[in-house]
């Protein structure tokens, strides 16, 4: 249930622009429910509620009752969102390619109280705050509370940064849902990084509030706001602290990322590959707020600690706050898992093929036993460790029976995660699925695949920088295959040149290689061959690209991960 008192709820409006049928048929349904309204051209309308959809009419929407919206709300701005004057509610309009509109979605605004009542402390402590989540979760909800907050409770100069009008709501004078809050208007969507700035530099706020940072010039307002030392409080696209540490544009609200190639000792000296990942600079926002529902949150409140547990593989932690019945819940932050296995041991090997990030490769099990991977995991000479959440996971282990499932599919889409699938839950499955992944060749030392892997991936790293071509090492057959195997996960290409034992792949980025190197590098024919994979078992079920050796190595490995 959602908590909260609505202050001012202005539903008589919204009702008022619609067709009189269908004011009708939505003054019937429970008020409190209501989301949003929705017309599209030639189809039933209806009313999407906290529970369901409920259809408003048979009759289909016509091009005359979308006129007769428009024609009360006003024409639509650059962003296709109009507002219902002194209301919160928000139309938005779909056009067809000639500019026509031929949908709208209708959705009710409300100054709710007590939304932020699990977020209070964060907002009063005055440091940064970043909301992020799924559309229609309820962070603009959110957010105006903040500003009515910082205002009326907190006495501070609080200016709201209002583009489509969402905060304050339509019209000259704000809603009162922002309390005592000032509000900037944006004339056009991409001048709100402009306003921001305008906001700092001419009205002297203690405090801005501002909704969907998502560009990167928004992005290097925000960052300038912080320097100034106003406390700034904000939403974002992307549902969790991964999702934006994976998008190079709005990385930089957590601190950014960059990739680091650390000398021979250095690697050594931490126990990783050359190539590694980390964070770049200070966070915008100090604390980072997951909503997971309108009532329940995950808080990071050391957004830099949690930016850099994910980037070595460890759990991200962070605090779960769940709302119910007028009380906060409060479960402090898990203990964070280090991405060191039980007794500090980091099993000798080879990490998985294409794992962009340092550290161990994080291994989830899904309809899996989790007791079972981690006793086939002890015997294997391989980095990994068990993680509880496929969204934290670079490798989702799970059943071939339940490898479709697109809950699951969208979790590890999300994050880049290759997911795996096995036939049965036994422990030979498991071992011959996880000896496939970190590509465990029968009778070749493990350490021998490690240098290969570690060799191409450096190599990789340049040519995709640089746009170079780079030979390697020579190697054994079964090891080029590996790294031709890597050289295709990353959409490169490679051809194996010179003979026995000198033999060694040359790596050229994409679409160069027949130009290039045909004449004086056939492709290695050997290395169309099947390999000598024990078991092609664990499947692809992703549609990663296609093994170019046949090998079956690999189920599908998404390389655009941080880096
Ligand atoms: N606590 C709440 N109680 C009742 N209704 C709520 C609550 N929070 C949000 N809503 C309603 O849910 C809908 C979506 O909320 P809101 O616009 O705040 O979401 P959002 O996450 O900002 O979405 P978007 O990213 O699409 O702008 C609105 O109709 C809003 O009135």
């Amino acid at each position: 249930m959602a908590q909260g008192t609505p202050v001012d709820d202005d539903f008589a409006l919204l009702v008022a622009v619609l067709p009189p049928p269908l004011q009708e048929a939505v003054r019937k349904l429970p008020q409190a429910e209501l989301l949003e309204v929705v017309m599209d051209l030639g189809r039933p309308p209806e009313a999407r509620l906290v529970h369901g959809v409920a259809r408003l009419s048979e009759t289909p929407v016509e091009p005359e009752a979308l006129q007769a919206v428009l024609a009360r709300v006003g024409e639509p701005g650059g962003d296709n969102r109009a507002g219902i004057e002194r209301t919160l509610h928000r139309v938005s309009a779909i056009r067809n390619r000639q500019g026509r509109v031929v949908g709208l979605t209708l959705r009710v605004g409300r100054a709710i109280q007590g939304t932020i009542d699990m977020l209070r402390d964060l907002v009063e402590s005055g440091r940064n705050l970043l909301l992020l989540g799924r559309p229609g979760v309820g962070k603009t909800t959110k957010l105006r509370e903040v500003a009515r907050v910082l205002a009326d409770a907190l006495g501070k100069r609080v200016m709201v940064v209002d583009t489509s009008n969402e905060i304050g709501g339509d019209g000259d004078i704000p809603h009162p849902g922002i309390g005592g809050a000032r509000r900037m208007q944006v004339s056009r969507p991409d001048r709100q990084h402009d306003v921001m700035i305008e906001a700092v530099e001419n009205h002297m706020p203690e405090a801005i509030v501002v909704d969907e940072i998502g560009t990167a010039a928004e992005a290097a307002a925000a960052r300038t706001i912080a320097e100034r030392g106003v406390q700034l409080v904000a939403t974002a696209h992307g549902n969790t602290l991964e999702n934006l540490v994976l998008n190079p544009t709005l990385s930089d609200l957590v601190g950014g990322v960059q990739t680091v190639t650390l000398s021979d000792d250095e690697a050594r000296r931490r126990g990783t590959q050359k190539t590694v990942t980390e964070r770049k600079g200070t966070p915008t926002f100090d604390i980072v707020v997951e909503m997971v529902s309108r009532d329940e949150v995950r808080v990071h409140r050391d957004t830099g600690g949690a930016v850099d547990r994910l980037l070595t593989g460890a759990d991200v932690g962070g605090e779960k706050r769940r709302q119910q019945d007028g009380a906060v819940h409060v479960e402090a932050a898990p203990e964070v898992v280090e991405a060191t296995p039980p007794g500090g041991r980091v099993p000798k090997g080879t990490p998985a093929l294409g794992a962009p990030r340092p550290g161990p490769t994080r291994i989830a099990a899904h309809a899996v036993s989790r007791e079972l991977l981690e006793r086939v995991l002890r015997d294997l000479p391989v980095e990994a460790v068990v993680v509880g959440r496929p969204e934290n996971a670079d490798v989702v282990l799970t059943l071939r029976s339940r490898a479709n499932s697109p809950r699951l599919r969208r979790a590890a889409e999300r994050v880049g995660a290759r997911v795996l699938a096995i036939k049965r839950n036994s422990s030979t499955e498991i071992r011959r699925a996880l000896r496939t992944e970190f590509h465990l060749l029968e009778g070749v030392d493990p350490a021998d695949v490690h240098a290969a892997v570690a060799d191409a991936e450096e190599a990789i790293q340049r040519v995709l920088a640089e746009g170079i071509s780079l030979p390697l090492s020579p190697r054994p057959s079964r090891l080029r295959k590996v790294q031709h195997t890597l050289v295709v996960k990353n959409h490169l290409e490679a051809v194996s040149v010179g003979s026995e034992p000198q033999r060694h792949l040359v790596i050229y980025p994409l679409g160069t290689v027949l130009t290039e190197a045909s004449d004086t590098a056939p492709v290695d024919a050997e290395e169309a061959e099947p390999d000598d994979v024990e078991d092609d078992d664990a499947s692809a079920v992703d549609e990663g690209p296609e093994d170019a050796e046949g090998t079956g190595l690999e189920a599908s490995a998404p390389n655009e991960r941080a880096s």
